[in-house]
C-alpha cells in the first residue's frame, strides 16, 4: 500500500487529524495531502511541506489511505467525483463523517471497497482523542490499519457500527459539552474573585485533574465525588444547588439529542 495518507476534505477535524499524525511522528509533512475547495485557506500547511491540492480525484491516486473528513451533505458529491481514480486492492478508506454507514458509503463506491468507519474528536490534533472504531466487512488486516493510525493520537476502542451515531454525541461532540462545563466553572470563579484568564486555567486543570482520577485510577465519579463532600460543607451545597438546576439532567438530555440529531445528517442517496 502507497505510504501517503490523504485527507478529502481538510475544515475543523480533517487538519486536526493531520497536525496530531505529524505530532506524533506517524507521517512526515510530505506523506500528507489535504484537499479542500478553497485550496487557499491550505497556505500556511503547504508551506510547512504538506501537499495541498483542490482535486480529490488526483489525491486519491497518491494515496494508500484516504480518510473521507468533509460534512455529511457534501459526501455524495465527493464520493461521485473520486470514483473514478479508486484502486480497490490497494486503498483503504477512513470515514469520519458524522451519520454516513460504511454500507452508505460502499453502495457508492463500489461493495469491494474496503472502509472502515473512525470517531475521533479534535483532541486528535494534540494526541489525546477518544477515537471509536465502527466495525464492519473490513478486513482484520485493515481494522488494525487503523487502530493503530488512531492509537498514535489518542486512545481507540472498537465498537459496532450501529452504536456510531452514540459515539459521535458522547465523544466528538463531547469535547464541546465538557469544554462549556469549564467556561461556566471558570465564569462563576470570575464572580467570585478571580481574573477571567486565572479563572480559566483554575478551572481546566482542575478538570484535567477530575478527568485523570477516573482514568488512573479506574475509580467511579461517586467514589471520588463521596470524598471531596464533608458533611454540612461547601461542595454538597454548591453540588446539591446545581443539581436542583438540572445539572445532570442537562447533560443527559443534551447527549440523547446530539445522538438523535447525528443519526440524521445525512439524506441517502436514491
Ligand atoms: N469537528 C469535529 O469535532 C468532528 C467532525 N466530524 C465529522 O467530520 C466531518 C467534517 O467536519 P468538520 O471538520 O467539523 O467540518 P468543516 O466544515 O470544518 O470541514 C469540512 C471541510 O471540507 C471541505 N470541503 C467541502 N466540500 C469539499 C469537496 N468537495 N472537496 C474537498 N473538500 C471539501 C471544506 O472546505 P472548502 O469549503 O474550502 O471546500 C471544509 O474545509 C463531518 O462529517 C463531521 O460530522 C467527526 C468527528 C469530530
Ligand atoms: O457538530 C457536528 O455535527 C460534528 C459531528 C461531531 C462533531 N461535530
Amino acid at each position: 500500500m502507497n505510504s501517503k495518507i490523504a485527507i478529502l476534505g481538510s475544515g475543523n477535524i480533517g487538519l486536526s487529524l493531520a497536525k496530531g499524525l505529524i505530532k506524533a511522528n506517524k507521517y512526515e509533512p510530505e506523506e500528507i495531502i489535504l484537499t479542500r475547495r478553497n485550496v487557499a485557506a491550505l497556505a500556511d500547511l503547504a508551506e510547512a511541506g504538506l501537499i495541498t491540492t483542490a482535486d480529490n480525484a488526483h489525491a486519491v491516486s497518491e494515496a494508500g489511505i484516504v480518510v473521507l473528513a468533509i460534512l455529511p451533505q457534501q459526501l455524495n458529491k465527493l464520493l461521485d467525483e473520486i470514483k473514478p481514480a479508486i484502486d480497490v486492492d490497494n486503498q483503504l478508506f477512513i470515514s469520519v463523517v458524522s451519520g454516513v454507514s460504511c454500507e452508505d458509503i460502499r453502495k457508492q463506491l463500489g461493495l469491494n471497497v474496503q472502509v472502515v468507519r473512525a470517531m475521533p474528536n479534535t483532541a486528535i490534533a494534540i494526541g489525546h482523542s477518544m477515537t471509536c472504531i465502527g466495525t464492519d466487512t473490513a478486513s482484520a488486516e485493515n481494522m488494525q490499519v487503523v487502530k493503530s493510525l488512531f492509537d498514535t493520537v489518542g486512545i481507540t476502542v472498537q465498537i459496532n457500527e450501529e452504536l456510531m451515531t452514540s459515539a459521535t454525541a458522547l465523544c466528538a461532540c463531547g469535547i464541546a459539552f465538557f469544554l462549556r462545563s469549564i467556561r461556566a466553572a471558570s465564569q462563576g470563579g470570575t464572580e467570585i474573585g478571580f481574573h477571567a484568564h486565572d479563572a480559566l486555567k483554575m478551572a481546566a486543570q482542575t478538570a484535567k485533574g477530575a478527568a485523570d482520577l477516573l482514568l488512573q485510577l479506574a475509580s467511579h465519579p461517586e467514589q471520588e465525588i463521596d470524598k471531596v463532600t464533608s458533611p454540612k460543607g461547601c461542595t454538597i451545597a454548591g453540588l446539591n444547588e446545581m443539581e436542583h438546576h438540572g445539572f445532570s439532567s442537562a447533560l443527559i438530555k443534551g447527549i440523547k439529542l446530539s445522538a438523535e440529531k447525528a443519526g440524521a445528517l445525512y439524506k441517502k442517496e436514491g
